[in-house]
């Protein structure tokens, strides 16, 4: 049964007052950790969207956390986040979520790192450990050794997720069989670094760690672009929409399929792209070389050369499994 209290939530300086509902603690069966010693004292999420709620349902569903508190800018996504049992208490201004926290976890989109790093900066615990979930490295991995020098910034980097956002989207079993990337520097402290790995694994994942460059250079080629192609296919059925010839009533499967992740929230993928922009802009070189190459052969009616390219693309996709990774499985909505 829910118990629920209405109270209103005072920021620091500047904050907004939000009103929450505050759920009771979820007890669910096998939790992994005893409430006397949990793995986190006190986590604060910033970000109460699809990713943060996911973590912060996560670490419920597993008696990770003591205590766990958000922040959002959208106070909407405050009341939600608490009502789904996510966070114990939410409140607009990031300052106020962090104090007391032994871990902070940023999952806000890339393009917020660097401010809500410099906000909560003067209100951390010295000790506490940050981390985030931004889908780009090199960026907040800069901002993390400058803003945080004594090596608790920890960059990750869950490789899971949906074309949906907000709290309503997460689920506690999202990262259950997926990699979650971590991109530490020599600076960042082994301890810090254990810490986030030792979570994440709680939570399902299994860790890897590698370079900034390296990630962002692989998440272009495997991420970035395929979302980059996407908006570009909707943007040219948009086209022709605007042109008078709305086709969407005839798409299939195949065209669904393809653009789902066109639906993904369009400040997420602006702010990736802008962060990312070389490795991307790279990536979408190499496939308009594709492109050329197959606007050759038909220009040719090469049957062979493009018998020869499909047959090898579609061996090369059936190499890594079904038409989407599982996570169906995990999906609530
Ligand atoms: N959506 C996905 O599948 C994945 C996303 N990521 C990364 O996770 C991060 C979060 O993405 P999602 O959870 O999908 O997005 P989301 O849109 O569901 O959630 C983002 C939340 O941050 C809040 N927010 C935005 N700016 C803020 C600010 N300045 N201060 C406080 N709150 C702010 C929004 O109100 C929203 O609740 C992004 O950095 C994204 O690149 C990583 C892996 C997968
Ligand atoms: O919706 C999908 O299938 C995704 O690809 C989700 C996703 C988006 C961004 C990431 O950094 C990681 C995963």
């Amino acid at each position: 049964m829910r118990e629920t209290d209405e109270r209103s939530q005072q920021g620091g300086p500047g904050s907004r007052t939000v009103a929450v509902t505050v759920a009771s603690r979820i007890e669910p069966p096998g939790a992994a950790a005893s409430s006397s010693s949990p793995l986190v004292q006190r986590l604060a999420i910033i970000g109460l969207g699809l990713i943060g709620a996911s973590v912060g349902l996560a670490c419920r569903a597993r008696g990770l956390a003591g205590e766990i508190r958000g922040a959002d800018e959208d106070p909407d996504h405050c009341a939600q986040a608490v009502a789904l049992g996510v966070v114990d208490w939410a409140a607009a201004d990031a300052a106020v979520a962090v104090e007391g926290a032994d871990i902070v976890l940023l999952a806000v989109p890339v393009g917020a790192m660097e401010p809500t790093i410099k906000r909560i900066v003067p209100h951390l615990d010295s000790g506490a450990v940050v981390t985030d979930v931004g889908s780009v490295k090199g960026l907040v991995a800069a901002v993390m050794e400058r803003l945080l020098p004594g090596g608790n910034g920890v960059p990750g980097h869950p490789i899971t997720g949906r074309e949906k956002s907000g709290p309503h989207a997460a689920s506690a079993e999202l990262f259950v069989g997926s990699k979650c990337v971590l991109t530490p520097s020599a600076s960042t402290d082994p301890a810090a670094v254990l810490r986030v790995r030792t979570l994440w694994r709680a939570i399902g994942s299994e860790v890897l760690e590698m370079s900034p460059t390296r990630h962002d250079d692989i998440f272009a080629a495997v991420s970035h672009l395929p979302h980059v192609v996407s908006y570009a296919l909707m943007g040219a059925m948009l086209d022709l929409a605007d042109g008078g010839d709305d086709l969407r009533e005839f798409a299939a499967g195949g065209l669904k399929d393809f653009t789902r992740v066109a639906m993904s929230h369009p400040v997420m993928w602006r702010d990736i792209c802008l962060a990312n922009r070389q490795p991307i802009l790279k990536m979408i070189g190499q496939f308009q070389a594709a492109l050329d190459h197959l606007t050759v052969m038909i220009n040719a009616e090469d049957g062979e050369g493009l018998y020869r390219q499909f047959a090898s693309a579609k061996a090369y996709r059936e190499g890594f499994g079904n038409g989407n990774d599982g996570d169906d499985r995990k999906r609530t909505a």
